[in-house]
């Protein structure tokens, strides 16, 4: 049925050089729309002078106009012709949102190939799904794409993506996240983060990392922070994911304050993730799930969720290969992020955070992942990426951008608009160039082969500062630059009130609705002995390669041979004799005390960023942590020093019988446990190795002095310093009498479960919260 819909498009212009186009619409049932270049409006004229000589003069006419056609060619048109020094300011969002509401969105057919390149701005061509927001209809195909052409964005994408073996991921519905950042406005305040830092003129001074941000993004999307290094991103991300605290501003889902609750529904792939090196896929697939899901499901369904995310991520081949790090071989750097991401959908999160996905990635192994992530928020999840410096391809398929420049936002809105934004308030690129690289070269100041606005470039001749990039420093134009756009994106927001009283009823009815069931208490995903055993089963397996390696083996082996040859076959026939077999016996209970605390010292210490982040998650409780990391130990703790007290036994003579040689295992076993814990709590006194170390050797200096072998007439005051575990020895000598008294036995159960619990403690007044 032909349209009848009657739109009217107005352009008012008033007197600060602002815009405003208003659209109207008439008859919204079954019409067929289409917006497309009618009339012409040049936009900008200037003068830009560069080294360049041949481009010294350079007059930029930018021709944009569209019409919007219901049924009959029937349109108004939009004309605009404005100096860009005056800051043409187009208020984009509000045309789009009158236009929003201006279309019967289920057969509407809205044409956009932008040209930018001549200063052409054009809009043909491509049609509206049902559900599709006029936003996703406008994005404006990128203007100036790597390879220079203009209009659609490569059909090399879907190539790719067709070529790869992925395909759609496929995940449970959950509770849509409306993550809601905050503006200087009505609605919200600024999103600051101030950190303390230590400098040499001023010993403390603050920082502002981040710096009124705002943005809002839904489930489906798709935001992306991009910036310049340095600029704020990663800061920004752990905000919105409750990872670091505000200093000032709200950050609103569904409405509600960052909560408990939350946690669980939240996923983040760091930069760099913690994995254990020493699982394969399939197991480090497999146990997320087991810990975090809910009872309600199997541990079947449980497995064959991690399977089927194998599956859709594509590393069926790689599932069995070890994970690896920087001293063992394993998985490749794609494979590994997407495990990572694997990881975090295996718990079905609402809001997925990811920083960097595809830092160090080759640009089609980049655009994978990026599609993967459209899948993900395509199956209603909300994402939220950090991005260095996309290709154009990646950056065409972010839904949202915040642009950071030293911690401001500089734009924040829809990315397939970020162009046109820049362009209306002057900036655009001179020769083709990919925009995420004229985006990031704006948020760095470098304003070399881009148009200068007039105003702009009036204060650069004020001040006698040539346009040209500076490496790395900031330079006065820097700050201009800066300051220009900064100024600029303020403009743009105070104008969008109209857009924000528009979307807010919107997310109000649906956060209304979804609401129900949000503000659940926080419930762990298996119970406490469920988390105990896998835990139990994660760290045996994570730990029998390093408890096992051929060093440690090599080093005890090596080290028993060496004792058992220089006390070959010794006795105790003769005083002097007897003080040698007390030396070996005093060597057995060093060697087995300094071994373990040096090894404890470094658990929590490395296992920090692993507790930090699982723990931010609620995955475990810690005190099933803690028991189980040593519970999974012991048995792998008796395996080494079996073997030593074998091999050294019977080399050296010792007592031949089975209660001695058991008694003198039991009391390497017990005096290796006890160690354990003085070098866990620490560690986790600490979590600093180096200082932790230190600690641990004057301590254990102190034990091995007061332990009677080198010293017997102790001072009266220091009496309190001496060990009863040097009185332990005698059990194991021939003729000598078991003396182990009861206190002896108590002592050491003491210090067994007294250090865990100092070291238990340490951690839970330690911040696993970031
Ligand atoms: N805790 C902190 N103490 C001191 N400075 C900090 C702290 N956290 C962040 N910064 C500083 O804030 C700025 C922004 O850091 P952030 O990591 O957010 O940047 P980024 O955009 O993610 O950078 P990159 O792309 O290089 O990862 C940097 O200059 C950083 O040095």
């Amino acid at each position: 049925m032909e349209a009848k819909r009657e739109l009217k498009l107005d352009c008012l212009e008033d007197l600060d050089g602002r815009s405003k186009a208003a659209l109207t619409a008439k008859n919204r049932e079954n019409t067929n729309t289409v917006l497309r270049p009618a009339r012409t409006w040049n936009s900008s004229s200037l003068t830009q002078r560069g080294d360049n000589k041949n481009q010294a003069e350079t007059s930029i006419q930018k021709t944009s106009s569209f019409c919007v056609k219901t049924g009959s060619p029937r349109a108004n048109s939009i004309r605009k012709t404005k100096s860009l020094s005056a800051q043409f300011l187009v208020n984009i969002d509000e045309l789009i949102n009158n236009v929003t509401g201006a279309f019967d969105e289920s057969d509407t057919l809205f044409s956009t190939t932008v040209s930018n390149e001549m200063g052409l701005f054009l809009l043909t061509g491509s049609s509206l799904r049902p559900s599709d927001e006029i936003s996703d209809v406008m994005r404006l195909q990128n203007p100036c794409h790597e390879d220079g052409k203009m209009g659609k964005s490569s059909p090399i994408d879907e190539e790719d993506l067709n070529s790869c073996s992925w395909r759609k991921i496929h995940i449970g519905p959950t509770l849509p996240i409306y993550l809601n950042g905050s503006y200087c406005t009505t609605y919200f305040e600024d999103i600051k983060c101030k950190v303390t830092v230590k400098g040499k003129k001023h010993p403390i001074a603050e920082k502002s990392v981040v710096d009124g941000v705002t943005g809002s993004v839904s489930p489906g999307e798709v935001l992306a922070l991009m910036g310049p290094s340095g600029g704020g991103k990663t800061t920004l991300l752990n905000l919105l994911s409750g990872r670091v605290k505000l200093n000032s501003g709200t950050i609103t889902y569904n409405q509600q304050p960052y909560n408990k609750s939350l946690k669980q529904r939240i996923g983040f792939v760091l930069q760099d993730d913690i994995v254990f090196p020493h699982l394969t896929v399939k197991e480090a697939l497999t146990y997320r799930p087991l810990l975090c899901l809910p009872n309600t499901s199997t541990q079947e369904q449980q497995k064959d969720r991690a399977t089927h995310v194998i599956t859709e991520l594509g590393l069926e081949r790689c599932e069995d290969t070890i994970i690896g790090g920087p001293f063992v071989k394993g998985i490749s750097g794609s494979e590994r992020k997407r495990l990572c991401i694997g990881n975090e959908i295996l718990i079905n999160p609402s809001l997925l955070f990811l920083d960097e996905p595809t830092s160090s990635l080759d640009s089609t192994t980049a655009l994978r992942i990026v599609q993967v992530l459209h899948s993900i928020a395509e199956a209603g999840k909300t994402v939220v990426t950090t991005i260095h410096q996309p290709s154009s391809r990646l950056f065409n398929k972010f839904d949202k951008l915040i642009l950071l420049g030293k911690g401001s936002s500089l734009y924040s809105g829809k990315a397939s608009e970020a162009m046109v934004y820049f362009s209306s308030i002057g900036c655009s690129p001179l020769i083709a160039m990919n925009p995420a690289e004229f985006l990031i070269d704006l948020a760095n100041g470098n304003m070399k082969d881009k148009s200068v606005p007039s105003e702009l470039e009036d204060k650069l001749l004020a001040g006698n500062q040539k346009v040209e990039a500076r490496d790395g420093r900031p330079s006065p134009v820097d700050v201009q630059v800066h300051e220009y756009l900064l100024r600029a994106y303020e403009a743009r927001v105070t104008n969008m009130e109209e857009t924000k009283k528009l979307l807010k009823p919107t997310l109000m009815v649906k956060v209304e609705t979804e609401m129900q069931g949000w503000s659940i208490p926080r419930e762990w995903g298996s119970t406490w002995c469920e988390q105990f055993s896998i835990l139990c089963r994660r760290g045996l397996k994570e730990r029998r390669h390093e408890y096992l390696s051929t060093v440690r083996v090599t080093q005890v082996i090596s080290t028993a041979i060496i004792v058992g040859l220089l006390w070959w076959h010794s006795d105790a026939s003769t005083p002097k004799r007897l003080q040698d077999q007390k030396g070996l016996l005093f060597f057995i209970s060093v060697f087995w005390a300094f071994f373990p605390i040096l090894t404890a010292i470094f658990t929590f210490p490395q296992e920090r960023a692993m507790l930090v982040k699982e723990s931010a998650v609620d995955m475990y409780r810690l005190s099933a942590y803690m028991i189980a990391r040593n519970i999974s130990d012991l048995p792998l703790d008796l395996v080494l020093p079996t073997l030593f007290l074998l091999m050294v036994y019977f080399m050296t003579g010792l007592k031949l019988s089975f209660t001695a040689f058991s008694l003198s295992l039991l009391t390497v076993f017990l005096s290796i446990v006890a160690s354990q814990g003085l070098g866990l709590a620490i560690g986790a006194s600490f979590m600093d190795v180096k200082k932790a170390t230190t600690l641990a050797s004057i301590i254990v200096m102190m034990f091995m002095l007061s332990g009677r072998f080198f010293i017997q007439n102790v001072p009266s005051f220091m009496s309190w310093v001496r060990s009863r575990l040097g009185s332990c020895e005698s059990f194991l000598i021939k003729g000598w009498r078991f003396d182990w008294s009861g206190i002896d036995l108590g002592a050491i159960l003491v210090m067994i479960i007294g250090y865990r619990i100092l070291a238990y403690l340490f951690l839970r007044r330690m911040k696993l919260r970031q």
